[in-house]
């Protein structure tokens, strides 16, 4: 079942790289934090996304396509969604427009994501559906937070629910930051009814006008944090393997999710590894929707405004992986170019190799993933096979398509003229006449013809038809 290439992942919360050994080889349990469904997501949302996809088909190669389990939930209640709802939809009750806000978000993700060539997770519960205790019993945000209560380690004040930090002693360990930290930049005036600055909400009141649950505290609205602790346990249970996000979420998202998690079942982890990746950024900051210096997912898709055209999403998904997932991208035209052009040679290097579906990645681009999701070194190796199978190797060039399928790619996006490219046929007419040529033992003619390929960015590279014994040429674009 499994195919016996050890995982290692770096774990933020010893802050080292790790053997990865499941709790459960049967059944692997990863959680990553998805987006909040006010907006279309932008290109640093899709980083996570593409990342944990990768990190998803890596754990179904090793341990079977049936034994993982993947969630990733979407925020369908934040005030972000009230004030766009009220924005967008004036005239509808609110309920009214914060649906159709998260519908039309939803939907939309689920497209831009998809066409990243993601697998969809095994869940994708909303939060909404997780707030109040549910027929099937599984764990929900409100008995949850009972539970906390129950336990000590939460107190109601104010209309909210406060999750009691000084009662859970070793409280910090993922971010590094501890109490006294989080105190010194704390507003004491403004949290006068918390027992302590750093305490944060689980639970808040709505007034009329906001969207709410009638709970023991009251009508109101949970705080963001419980929602992923409700939404773990119910498919994952109550320790799980990996848990992912962005490195924004470490504090205090995590942090906070972990000492619900913790204190609420009374175990001494949440899950054993945590991943986060690096930011991509413009001209060196966050590319985020508060700063405004974002561009959406779609508008790379189906527009213009990124290098004058749009991109096909394996281009997206291949300039998202050049970089290792924990360092910073600085996402550049130069960058989609550079992918572009890579993953169009590496799809004619695999062209008409036909797939089965149970054919195998190969070994040592799986070893190089399996170091901590070494995209890069892995890039390499599929430079090589690529040589190979312009060599004319048909093996070469079947395990370079399985392999390229496996990590997410089509075989022939950047091949057909739908996708805006198509080989260009004064190339094919090129090719045919210094073949004529060499045939003809015309070499003059046929070098000048080669150069003139050349100065166009186009190498040329003849071998013979292992059949007929016939001599072909292939071309690729230079790098
Ligand atoms: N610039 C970025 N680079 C990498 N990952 C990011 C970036 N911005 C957000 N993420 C990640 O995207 C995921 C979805 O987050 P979420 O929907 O909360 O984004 P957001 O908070 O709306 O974005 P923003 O930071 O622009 O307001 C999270 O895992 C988050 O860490
Ligand atoms: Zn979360």
């Amino acid at each position: 079942m499994t195919s016996g290439t050890p995982l290692n992942l770096y774990n933020t919360l010893t802050r080292t790289k790790e053997p990865f050994v499941p709790l459960d080889a049967e059944n692997v349990r990863m959680y990553v934090c998805g987006p909040t469904v006010y907006d279309f997501a932008h290109i640093g949302n899709a980083r996570p996304v593409i990342v944990f996809d990768l990190l998803f088909r890596l754990l179904r190669h090793t341990y079977g396509a049936n034994h993982v389990t993947y969630v990733r939930n979407i925020t369908d209640v934040d005030d972000k969604i009230n004030a766009r709802a009220a924005r967008d939809f004036p005239a509808l009750p609110l309920n009214e427009a914060i649906r159709r806000v998260t519908e039309k978000t939803g939907q939309q993700y689920a497209a831009d994501v998809k066409a990243l060539g993601t697998l969809e997770p095994t869940y994708q519960p909303r939060a909404t559906d997780f707030v109040l205790p549910r027929p099937d019993g599984k764990p929900d945000m409100v008995s949850l937070i009972e539970r906390l209560i129950a336990n000590g380690h939460a107190y109601a004040a104010n209309g909210e629910v406060l999750f009691d930090v000084k009662s859970m002693p070793d409280y910090g360990q993922l971010s590094g930051r501890n109490l006294e930290d989080n105190l010194a930049g704390a507003r004491i005036a403004v949290d006068a009814h918390k027992k302590n600055p750093a305490d944060f909400v689980l639970w808040k009141q709505s007034s009329a006008e906001e969207p709410g649950w009638e709970s023991p505290w009251g009508r109101g609205r949970p705080g963001w944090h419980i929602e992923c602790s409700a939404m773990s346990a119910a498919y994952l249970g109550e320790v799980f393997d990996i848990h992912g996000g962005g490195l924004d979420l470490i504090f205090p998202h995590h942090e906070n999710e972990i000492a619900q998690s913790r204190c609420a079942h009374g175990t001494h982890e949440m899950a054993r590894v945590w991943m986060h990746n690096g930011f991509l950024q413009v001209e060196g900051q966050k590319m985020s929707k508060s700063l405004g210096n974002f561009v959406t997912i779609n508008d790379l898709l189906e527009t213009g405004t990124m290098g004058g055209h749009a991109w096909h999403g394996d281009v997206l998904r291949l300039a998202m992986l050049m970089t290792h997932y924990r360092e910073p991208i600085d996402f550049s035209v130069k960058r989609l170019e550079e992918a572009e052009t890579k993953l169009r040679d590496w799809q004619r290097a695999a062209r008409g190799a036909e797939l089965a579906n149970d054919d195998a990645p190969d070994a040592s681009v799986i070893a190089e993933l399996a170091d901590d999701l070494n995209f890069h070194r892995a890039s390499v190796v599929l430079d090589a096979i690529a040589k190979k199978a312009n060599r004319d190797d048909a093996r070469a060039s079947h395990c370079l398509a399985a392999t390229l399928s496996f990590l997410g790619f089509s075989l022939d996006s950047l091949l057909t003229s739908d996708d805006g490219w198509e080989e260009p046929p004064h190339i094919a007419t090129a090719i045919e006449n210094r073949l004529a040529a060499l045939n003809a033992r015309d070499f003059a003619k046929a070098d000048t013809i080669r150069n003139e390929l050349s100065e166009q960015g186009i190498s040329l590279m003849d071998y013979k038809d292992p059949e007929t014994g016939e001599r072909k040429t292939k071309w690729e674009s230079k790098r």
